[in-house]
């Protein structure tokens, strides 16, 4: 779905991404390292977010940043700084305008993205009451209505206390489309196809979850 062909992305003068060449083609796939190995550098690539050095991603063989971003939907850590609009239907209604689809497939997207994480009941409720793990599901609705192919999230659960975690693990297992998920919480990662460790901005590992996970365990003794 998504290839990186030996990508730098560069800052400050320094190499954050070096020379990372990878195909993105599970339809689960979990990225793990050190805090500032590149992991989020890497997972704004995946939709534009962040631009290469040098290299290219290509989605489907496109190297336009249009098809990235209309193909692959973003999750950041804290849903703050996704959550835009004071009322729950607002949000999710917001970029399904900027597509100008017509008022009656906004309302049929929004209400089934909002069934199928189960919080119908908080389609006009103030963004700013519900809980972390609420507006978590929230914010990945919002992507969800977007419709698209792949859904990348950068540590989602970081904020969240255990039952809220679940709550946001059980959201991502429920999805069809294709997930990739930076995250510090190893045991998310126990039933993915693929996980993929970065360490100093280049890819060490990159396999089935239970051997990269063992490596990465071995370098923290
Ligand atoms: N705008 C910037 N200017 C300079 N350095 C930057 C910039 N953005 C990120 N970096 C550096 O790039 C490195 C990788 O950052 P990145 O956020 O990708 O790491 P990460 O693996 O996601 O970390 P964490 O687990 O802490 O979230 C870090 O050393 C960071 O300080």
């Amino acid at each position: 779905m998504i290839t990186l062909t030996s990508v730098f992305v560069d800052k400050a003068g320094r190499h954050i991404l070096k020379d990372v060449s990878v195909e993105l083609d599970n339809r689960r796939i979990g990225v793990i390292g050190r805090n500032g190995s590149g992991k989020s550098t890497f997972a704004r690539l995946l939709n534009g977010l962040e631009k290469p050095t040098a290299g290219t991603v290509r989605f489907a063989g496109s190297d336009d940043t249009r098809d990235l971003r209309r193909n692959v939907g973003f999750v950041f850590q804290n849903p703050d700084n996704q959550i835009v609009y004071p009322i729950v239907s607002e949000d999710l209604e917001f970029g399904l305008k900027n597509l100008k689809l017509p008022k009656a497939e906004r309302q049929t997207r929004i209400a089934d993205a909002l069934e199928r994480f189960g919080i119908a009941a908080l389609a006009e409720r103030f963004t700013h009451e519900l809980s972390g793990g609420e507006k978590q599901l929230v914010a990945l609705a919002g992507v969800l209505v977007m419709r698209p192919k792949l859904i990348v999230f950068d540590e989602p659960t970081t904020l969240l206390d255990m039952w809220n975690a679940r709550t946001v693990k059980a959201a991502i297992d429920a999805l069809d489309q294709h997930v990739v998920l930076v995250t510090h919480d190893l045991e998310l990662l126990a039933d993915f196809d693929r996980v993929i460790l970065i360490e100093g901005g280049r890819i060490a590992a990159d396999g089935e979850p239970a051997s990269v996970i063992a490596r990465y365990r071995e370098t923290a003794e």
